[in-house]
Order: C-alpha cells, then structure tokens, then sequence
C-alpha cells in the first residue's frame, strides 16, 4: 500500500510475499533508516546502530555489537544477572502478594526486572531502585515516549514550528541533557575504576576498551558510545518486557495452556527451586507458547522503519529513492493466507509447522530479516523463557474479584504494548 505521508512516499507492506521481496532480495536497496529529527537530536546525531543510516558507520557499528557486545559467549556471561534478577523478581512477588493479599501489578514488576538487568550488563550495577535522586528509569520512560511521537516536520517542514510551540522540543532538549549527564557521570565512575582493575565485562567497560583497539574500524567516540548504550535500553527493555507481559496475559486467558506449560516446567527442573537456563533448553512446549504470542503481539508490529536507498523497481513500480518502508509484521502474524485460524491463541501450531522467527521465515518476522534484523535475539530470547517459566513455578495466577480471563483488555496502545497494567493475584505454590 502506498501511503503520502506530508512530503514523503510510504510504502506499507502486510505479506509475507512481499517482506521477503523487501528484506531478502532487494536487501541492500533498503537497509537504511530515515531520516528522524528527534533520533537525531535524541540519540547523539544517530550514532547508535538503530538509527544509524545505512553505510560504513552503520557496517562498523553493527560489527562492534555483533561481535562484542551480543556475541553468543558474551551474552552467556551475563545469564548469572538474568538469573539473579529473575530471582529478585520472584521474591519481591512473594513479598508484595503475602503482605497486601490484594493484586499485584506485575506490567510494573517486569519493567523493573528488565531495567534492573539492562542497568547491570550495561553498568555493572543498578539505578533504579533505591532512590537514585537522577532515576535512569524515569529519563528513559520519558525518552521512549519522546520517540514514539510523530513529529510533523519531519513530514511538513513547513510546520516544524509547531514543536516549538507546544513545549515539544524543549521537552526533548530537557530529556537530552538529564540522560547526558547522567551516562557522562557513570562513564567517568568506569574509568576511575578502570584503573584498578582492567578485566570488566559489562558492556560499558567493553566500550572503553575498544576505544583503544586498533582492529576497530571505526572511531568510538563518547557520543558512540552513549548512543550505542541508548540503543540497548530502547531496543531490549521495551520490547522484552512486553512479550512476557502478552505471554502472561494470554496465559491468563487459556488456564489449560498455562497448564500445560507448568507441567513441562515442573517436569524439567533439574535442582533447587528457581529455573535455570540449562532447565529452559527442554522446555518445547514454552518455546511454542512464546512464538505464538510473537506472531500475535509482535513488540515492534511496524518494525523499525526502513529507507529506500536509490529508485528500484519492484512490484511493477518504480520505487523512488528515500522512500520510507514500513512493515507490518502483526498484519503478516495474523494473515489467513499464511496461518489457519490466525486470531486463535493456539500454540500447538508450531507442533507440526517448522517455522521460526529468526528472519528465514517471513510469514513470522518479530525481529525483522536481513542485514537490519536484530541483533539483540539471543539475549532476548533466554530472558523471555526464564521470567516466564519462573512465574509459573512459583505462583498460581488468578485475576482479582473473581474476573475470568475473557473480561482482559487486549487492546494494544502505543508501540506493541498492551494497553492495560496487568493486575493480577499472585498465589505462591512453593515453601
Ligand atoms: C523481544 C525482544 C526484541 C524484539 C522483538 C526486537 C525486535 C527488533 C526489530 C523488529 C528490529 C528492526 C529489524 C529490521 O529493521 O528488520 C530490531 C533492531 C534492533 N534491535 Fe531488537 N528486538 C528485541 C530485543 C533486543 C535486545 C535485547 C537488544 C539489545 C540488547 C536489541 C537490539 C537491537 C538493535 C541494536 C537493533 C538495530 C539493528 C540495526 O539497525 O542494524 N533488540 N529489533
């Protein structure tokens, strides 16, 4: 579908078909980002890699992520945070719920834990909690709403005025110098301590290495490396949270599926009382129930957008160049054409069909396809399995005041979020 938006040419794309027209064979014609007035002034002039435009910055930037920060063994080494925290969660459920006895807010106990670990890869340690007077979470709550808004300049320059006049871009300029200053004050804490001891793995400290790393080809500036920090906490917060809140939501709604799911869990718990991720890498029916729910509440259900890079013909059209490409994945998760039954919860599905969402697929493509697809997948993905198989070890989940799973609201708002925080009673089944 071709859509005008202001000055410039959109094109929707809600097939499969056509997505693997875009995002395989003419890949390299629409690897870059438009151009955004906010990313750039937001994300340090967009010298991050999400926002980055398609080039030898963007090739340098995504080999820095690629090989060093979301490697497979340097994704490995951070599983003891993800486990802690998955624990830290659980306690605090277990506290929360035996001393009000009322309904816990479990959309606020996810936001937590996905900050908490967010803030420990990228800093070694947490900001959140505790009363940090300069709260990282709320700048960056405040940054993603900043974000999401449509800016009309961008599409009529000639109204660019109108953010200025209704508060909007001091509110970004207000956003811009508080997460400055506070990345500025922990990059001076990391190189004071840098000093004393030289082997630090988290993310942060991997950055000031390769400052100095002559095999890097591109230059790592502390804007790089601030806008490369922003990216982790944009792209993996948001969207992480939200699938173990969808997950958990339709778990509500389907108590035999829930069922189903915490058999397997309790089946494959190898020692103690907490999941580990060596216990998650049997559980198949978890892993079916979580791709269901990416096909129907993908986090990012327009992707990122993307740019047409020079004039392709395609479709039987010419395409110009700069041409902004949104596709839509939740269309593509729920299209009759390839899925039976698409509006049903049905996890069972993936029994027989051998589909995955790491971007060979297109009729599922959660994390996008080609060389923009997300890089963060497999950080994603084990943290996703673990809060779930957790909060179905240790609690049995009931709505409040005798609701029934068909009373939810599955209303999505902005981004792929559900609309509604999910207040829900936390029974503990275990001690
Ligand atoms: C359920 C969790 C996640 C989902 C569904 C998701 C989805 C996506 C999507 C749809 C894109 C754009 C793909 C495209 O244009 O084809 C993307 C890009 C990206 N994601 Fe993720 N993501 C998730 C988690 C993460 C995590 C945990 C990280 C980092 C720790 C991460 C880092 C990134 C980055 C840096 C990009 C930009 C890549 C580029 O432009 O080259 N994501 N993600």
């Amino acid at each position: 579908m071709h859509v005008q938006l202001g000055r410039v040419p959109a094109l929707v794309i809600s097939s499969a078909k056509a997505a693997e027209k875009i995002m395989k064979s003419h890949d390299q014609y629409f690897s870059s980002r438009p151009e955004s007035s906010i990313a750039n002034r937001i994300v340090y002039g967009c010298k991050d890699l999400a926002f980055a435009p398609y080039g030898e910055y963007w090739r340098q930037m995504r080999k820095v992520c690629v090989l060093h920060l979301l490697s497979v063994k340097r994704v490995q080494s951070f599983r003891c945070v993800r486990e802690e925290e998955v624990a830290n969660m659980v306690a605090d459920l277990r506290s929360l719920s035996s001393s009000s006895g009322g309904p816990v807010n479990l959309s606020e106990a996810l936001v937590v834990l996905t900050n908490d670990v967010f803030c420990r890869v990228a800093f070694g340690r947490k900001f959140n909690r505790g009363g940090d007077p300069n709260c990282l979470q709320a700048m960056l709550v405040e940054f993603l709403d900043l974000l999401g808004t449509f800016d009309v300049g961008d599409f009529i320059p000639s109204l660019a005025w109108v953010s200025r006049l209704n508060g909007f871009n001091a509110r970004v300029r207000k956003n811009v110098e508080e997460l400055d200053a506070c990345f500025e004050r922990v990059i001076e804490e990391h190189i004071q301590c840098r000093r004393d001891c030289d082997d630090r793995g988290n993310i942060l400290d991997v950055l000031l290495a390769l400052q100095n790393d002559s095999s890097v080809g591109v230059a790592l500036s502390r804007d790089s490396i601030k806008a490369l920090i922003l990216d982790m906490f944009v792209a993996g917060t948001e969207s992480v949270h939200a699938v173990i809140d969808w997950a958990m939501v339709e778990l509500i709604k389907h108590p035999e599926t829930m069922m189903a799911v915490r058999d397997e869990v309790d089946r494959n718990i190898k020692t103690g009382e907490m999941i580990t991720e060596d216990d998650i890498g049997t559980m198949n029916y978890l892993k079916m129930v979580v791709k269901e729910v990416l096909r129907l509440h993908p986090p990012f259900p327009l992707l990122l957008p993307r740019e047409s890079i020079e004039e392709v013909e395609l479709f039987g059209h010419n395409l110009p160049s700069k041409m902004r490409i949104f596709i839509n994945a939740w269309a593509i998760g729920r299209d009759p054409e390839s899925w039976e039954d698409p509006e049903e919860f049905y996890p069972e599905r993936f029994a027989n069909i051998a589909v995955d969402f790491k971007g060979k697929d297109f009729e599922l493509i959660p994390f996008g396809a080609g060389r923009r697809s997300c890089p963060g997948i497999h950080f994603a993905m084990p943290m996703i399995d673990l809060a779930i198989a957790n909060l179905l070890r240790h609690f049995d989940w009931e709505l409040p005041e005798g609701r029934t799973g068909e009373e939810l609201d599955m209303n999505e708002g902005t981004s792929g979020h559900r609309k509604s925080r999910l207040l829900v009673i936390a029974k503990p089944r275990l001690g």
